[in-house]
């Protein structure tokens, strides 16, 4: 185990089974992505197809401090890991059981029920089946909600990190800083294209982006810390993800501290070497094989987990790398549609934007 090189081959996702046999970097049916501003202050592009951007100075260190002393003293707890797509997986798992063997079984059991009873006739023998079918299918249904279950367990494994959420833009303290609105109020200008020259529309239209948002989750990596391979995207994210704006269409990160060793950021599909990377980001690590981001303060990263009609990208999988120094990120999530609190921010905290 070396935490200062990432070079390790990533696991098999293990939240979703039927994207295991998906593997290679094809973008078949991937669309435009979300736009941006790409002539934000800053703004360059590191990979192309999928696209993948840094924003150099997207936040002032005054606001990155900010954002660590908030979630400090709120409490950062062990990050949540959500079994994306779970519904699917309990589905087809379900749906074998019922076309294969609980089918079989229920049909032998039947036969040999009434093999030796001469009165038997067909209708007590199709009874059998029936009676037979709604029992084991019951027996397998409780058995695969266990399965998933302790799937759903194994991957708090994944991300040992702990992370809070901010969802208070409000100046309750009496800072000058307000890391989390800048944080907010930076990343919905990023994703205005082409917005209005009148500021009170182009406020509107910026309001309108934030409620797209998550509310900002501050995450803290101490030594040996991970986030492995995973997707932000759910390829389930219709039925799963209601609740908080449905697919993933754009993962924005800022760095919140210079990390000298360890903590990089890995996309374990995309090379180095390959023509769509753009080395001339002072951060990307040459030296490895993957593309790698070295976090530097107030710099953001920002890709497309799926594209614009919310297709899943699996181009865009990342992880966090074994942290040596800490490390400290702060998140926005962009959904497809208004994410209501919990998740997302209240109305009263969008009129701050
Ligand atoms: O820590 C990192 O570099 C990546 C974080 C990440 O992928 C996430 O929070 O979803
Ligand atoms: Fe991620």
């Amino acid at each position: 185990f070396s935490p200062t090189t990432c070079n390790r081959s990533p696991p098999r996702r293990v939240t979703a089974l039927s994207s295991a046999t998906t593997t290679d970097s094809t973008s078949v049916g991937v669309g435009p992505r979300l736009a941006i501003r790409e002539d934000f202050p800053g703004c360059q592009r590191i990979h192309s197809d999928p696209d993948i951007f840094v924003i150099s100075g997207f936040l002032d260190p005054a606001s990155c401090q900010d954002l660590i002393r908030r979630a400090n003293d709120k409490g950062l707890q062990q990050s949540p890991v959500a079994y994306a797509g779970w519904t699917q997986d309990f589905k087809d798992l379900v749906e074998l059981a019922a076309k294969g063997p609980v089918t079989w079984l229920a049909i032998g059991v039947g036969w040999w029920q009434t093999k030796d009873d001469p009165t038997a006739g067909q209708v007590e023998l199709i009874g059998h089946m029936v009676q037979n079918f709604v029992l084991f299918m019951g027996l397998a249904i409780a058995g695969i909600g266990l399965f998933t279950k302790s799937r759903a367990d194994q991957l708090q494994d994944l991300r040992t990190s702990t992370s809070t959420t901010l969802d208070d833009l409000n100046s309750t303290s009496k800072q000058e800083t307000q890391g989390p609105l800048q944080f907010v109020r930076r990343t919905a200008e990023l994703f205005t294209p082409g917005s209005s020259s009148s500021d009170s529309l182009k406020r509107q239209q910026q309001q309108d982006e934030a409620a797209l948002f998550e509310a900002p989750t501050v995450i803290r990596y101490e030594s040996r810390q991970v986030l492995a391979p995973h997707y932000d995207a759910n390829r389930s994210a219709a039925t799963e993800d209601a609740n908080r704006g449905g697919q993933t269409l754009a993962t924005l990160l800022v760095y919140l501290n210079d990390v000298a060793e360890g903590g990089l950021t890995r996309f374990g599909k995309l090379d180095t070497a390959s023509p769509n990377t753009q080395l001339d980001y002072a951060q990307v690590d040459e030296s490895q094989e993957k593309l790698c981001i070295r976090p530097k303060m107030g710099d953001a990263l920002l890709f497309f987990p799926a594209d614009v009609s919310g297709k899943f990208d699996e181009r865009t999988e990342h992880e966090g790398c074994p942290a040596v120094d800490e490390k400290y990120i702060a998140r926005i999530w962009r959904h497809q549609n208004r994410v209501p609190p919990p998740f997302g921010l209240a109305q009263d905290e969008l009129l701050r934007v």
